[in-house]
């Protein structure tokens, strides 16, 4: 039977993930899901609603019918969540250490799944995130898994949200990125592991031309093999 291809790229915070994927769909025509947006947004809807990020009965509800759209507009494509922007806000790490709590919920991960895999539409989907190539879509005919250092990894967000206009300490940042890294890599459902199949990349040293045109060989190989 026929299914639409999927790439997955996941692996931990700041390692280019959302960059090389948004570059890779374009090339490809494909569409994208940042499925860490998901679960920021959820975090400033529990916020909202003040419910604590520990409290899994409480955010069930929240996280099933979680009104969130994604609208393509000429500033590129924003996040709504009940109807209001949050694409600025929800990139703090603040918000990233909430969303990781909530992320270690089994019941709102279970929640989540079916939003996340009906992106998956002709021509094809490139996925972000943690868990794209071993639990959402494991049938995903490319799978990588991109990492880099966590002081190289604080440097490229301390970089970005500097740009964006944030007031952020790099120690913090470090500390944060650390703590969240540990928390998704040792949760019980789903943690941040290569799938077994991954192509593991590390983009230490590497500028985004050359993490892409890695991805690129990568993926036409394995396309190539799956049309054979
Ligand atoms: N190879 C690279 N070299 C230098 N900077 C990079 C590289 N890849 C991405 N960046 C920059 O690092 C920052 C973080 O990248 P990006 O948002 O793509 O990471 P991410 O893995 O998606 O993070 P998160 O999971 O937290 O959303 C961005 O400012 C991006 O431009
Ligand atoms: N597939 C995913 C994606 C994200 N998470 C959790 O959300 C946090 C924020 O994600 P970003 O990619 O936007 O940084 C992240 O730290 C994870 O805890 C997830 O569990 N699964």
């Amino acid at each position: 039977m026929y299914t639409e291809p999927v790439i997955t790229i996941d692996g931990p915070s700041g390692a280019g993930k959302g960059t090389a994927s948004t570059l890779l769909a374009k090339k490809l025509g494909w569409h994208f899901l940042d499925s860490g947006s998901i679960y920021r947004v959820l975090a400033i809807a529990s916020t909202h609603h003040q419910i604590p990020a520990e409290d899994e009965a409480g955010l069930l509800p929240l996280a099933s019918g979680l009104d969130v759209s994604f609208e393509t507009t000429d500033k590129g494509v924003r996040i709504m969540l009940e109807g209001e922007d949050v694409s600025d806000i929800i990139r703090t790490e603040e918000v990233g250490s909430v969303a990781s709590k909530i992320a270690s919920l089994p019941r709102v991960r279970e929640a989540l799944l079916r939003r996340q895999r009906a992106f998956k539409q002709s021509p094809g989907l490139v996925a972000d995130g943690r868990d794209m190539g071993t639990v959402v879509f494991p049938e995903a005919q490319a799978k990588i898994f991109l990492t880099a250092s966590a002081e190289e990894r604080a440097d490229r967000r301390y970089k970005q949200l500097i740009n964006k206009g944030h007031d952020v300490s790099m120690p913090r940042l470090l500390a944060d990125i650390k703590a969240r890294d540990e928390r998704d890599a040792n949760r019980k459902v789903a943690p941040l592991v290569p799938a077994k199949d991954a192509f593991v990349l590390d983009s230490t040293s590497l500028n985004v031309e050359q993490v892409v045109e890695k991805i690129e060989l990568f993926v036409n190989e394995k396309l190539t093999q799956v049309s054979n």
